[in-house]
């Protein structure tokens, strides 16, 4: 589990999040969402030390990840995983060599060990036989399975992605939500998505958090938030074409 208590963040005096609180549960799919440049970014930056907030606490099972020691921190930071926007990848190393760096990097496993991992999480994400090719060749839901590969090689308790969907089309983005939601389900990981895509919120929404200018104004399901009458939320919800014509 992971709590957030009273983050607050300024930039140039200019207040981007605001006494932001909240819990995201193990096993479960909890969504971040709100307009463009609403905080969502520079929360998950924060909740990763990306960025040091202004003030609050963020709590991995219990453990204030802002004031432990460095050494304790780097614990911490093994076990999450995190799906970047973009998938960022290493464009001049293979699908197979992508997935094994945080290996290379963070465990002393052997090669053989390392292999069976990559083989394992390549497989899972439907990618087996896709470990030679390069970034370049191949689509961008394929980068995005890739990346989701990378952020689970380590096993790890804390899953982080963030807007999953950019850049895909609608058949692709579910699929990539139903991956994320199996993973978060089979290894009971705790998973942040940050994303501004009813899509997403509609069918992997677990738990939503709403930001309206750095403020978190609203939580529920992916149910409740078709029946709100939050005036900030209904907006954002209901800005999306297709359902405003259901709804009329
Ligand atoms: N390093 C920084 N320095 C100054 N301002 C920043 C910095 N990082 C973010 N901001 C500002 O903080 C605000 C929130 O940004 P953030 O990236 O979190 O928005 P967002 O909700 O993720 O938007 P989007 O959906 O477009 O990615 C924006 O006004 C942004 O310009």
């Amino acid at each position: 589990m992971i709590e957030i208590k009273d983050i607050s963040k300024s930039f140039n005096g200019r207040k981007v999040l605001d006494n932001v609180s909240g819990v995201f549960k193990d096993g479960e799919t909890s969504l971040v969402i709100g307009a463009s440049g609403t905080g969502k970014s520079v929360l998950l930056k924060c909740m990763l030390d990306l960025v040091s907030p202004d003030s609050g606490e963020v709590y991995y099972d219990g453990r204030p990840f802002l004031k432990i020691p460095e050494k304790e921190r780097i614990d911490i930071r093994r076990e999450m995983g995190v799906l970047f926007q973009g998938g960022a990848l290493f464009d001049s190393k293979t699908v197979y060599e992508n997935v094994k760096f945080p290996l290379d990097m963070l465990t002393q496993q052997s090669e053989a060990d390392k292999r069976d991992r990559v083989m394992f999480c390549l497989k899972r994400v439907g990618l087996e036989s896709a470990g030679s090719r390069m970034p370049s060749e191949i689509s961008g839901g394929m980068k995005k399975r890739v990346g989701i590969a990378r952020a689970i090689v380590l096993n790890p308790k804390y899953l982080f992605c963030d807007e999953p969907n950019s850049g895909l089309d609608p058949l692709t983005s579910i699929k990539i939500d139903e991956l994320i939601q199996e993973i978060t389900q089979e290894y009971g990981t705790t998973t942040v998505v940050i994303t501004h895509d009813m899509n997403s919120v509609l069918s992997i929404g677990q738990n939503i958090k709403f930001l309206y200018q750095g403020k978190k104004i609203w939580e529920g399901d992916s149910k409740s938030i078709l029946e709100t009458e939050l005036k900030e939320l209904d907006e954002f919800v209901f800005s999306n074409h297709a359902l405003n014509q259901l709804r009329g």
